[in-house]
């Protein structure tokens, strides 16, 4: 079953007509990458599934239902748990009170669960938002995700702006949740790293879809990968060298 599926979407800021027919699928159980340079229209992408900024054309299937026309917290209620770029977690709130913010859904993910996959966040319950460094504020983004008990997750470049470490660390947990059987859509800059753990990959470029498919596939074309990965071209040699 897909969990996503869109068909034919185009997104407009305004007159900014951003994204073209852009058709994309996540399977139940696997990571994509959404991969692409910048501007190509991740972001953009991944609000228009959320319902934050409507596709004026095209249709989006969520876990099986049309969801094109719903609000954001409708499309939540599905299961489906969005972390955008830059780790919005509450600054003046202890790690324990954000984790608490959303309304728990049932099922696995429990307080106890969520400080059980990050033991950094526990040793830090009772520190402020604002007292903890940025790939622990990633860190509380997902698990406050998490915490929702979602089916799917939209994760907006996790990796962003941390050190090498800390990246790893954050695209560990992204593995164990796929093994408890969650939908990932990842918007990665970091290429090398996204590859290696996505299943499949959609490739964007200037509002349209170049590729999508097996991860290997477009990893065994390096010039491809290359040409489109943009920005992350950079990250690619030094992980390489
Ligand atoms: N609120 C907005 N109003 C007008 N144009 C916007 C707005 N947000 C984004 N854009 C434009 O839409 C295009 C796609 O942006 P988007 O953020 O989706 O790209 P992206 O692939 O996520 O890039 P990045 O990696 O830089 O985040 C860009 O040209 C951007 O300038």
């Amino acid at each position: 079953m897909n969990v996503v599926e869109a068909q034919g979407l185009h997104t407009f800021y305004g007159k900014s007509h951003i994204l073209h027919s852009v058709s994309l699928h996540v399977r139940e159980g696997e990571i994509v990458a959404l991969l692409g340079r910048n501007g190509a229209g991740k972001t953009t992408t991944l609000r228009s599934l959320m319902g934050l900024t409507r596709a004026r054309e095209g249709v989006v299937h969520i876990m099986g239902k049309v969801t094109t026309a719903w609000s954001p917290y409708r499309i939540a209620a599905l299961g489906v748990g969005y972390v955008p770029e830059g780790r919005r977690v509450f600054q003046n709130l202890s790690v324990e009170e954000n984790l608490k913010v959303p309304l728990a859904g049932s099922g696995p993910w429990t307080l106890e669960r969520v400080y059980k996959l990050f033991p950094r966040l526990k040793e830090r319950c009772m520190n402020k938002g604002r007292q903890l460094s940025g790939g622990e504020q990633e860190m509380l983004a997902i698990a406050r995700a998490l915490m929702l008990n979602p089916k799917l997750l939209l994760l907006d470049e996790p990796s962003q702006g941390l050190a090498p470490l800390l990246v790893q660390e954050v695209f560990e947990v992204i593995a164990a949740m796929r093994r408890e059987g969650i939908s990932v859509l990842l918007v990665e800059q970091n290429v090398r790293a996204a590859v290696e753990i996505a299943d499949s990959a959609c490739v964007l470029d200037d509002g349209r879809v170049v590729f999508q498919g097996a991860v290997k596939e477009f990893a065994s074309d390096e010039a491809r990968m290359r040409s489109l990965a943009g920005a992350s071209v950079e990250n690619w040699e030094d992980d390489a060298a």
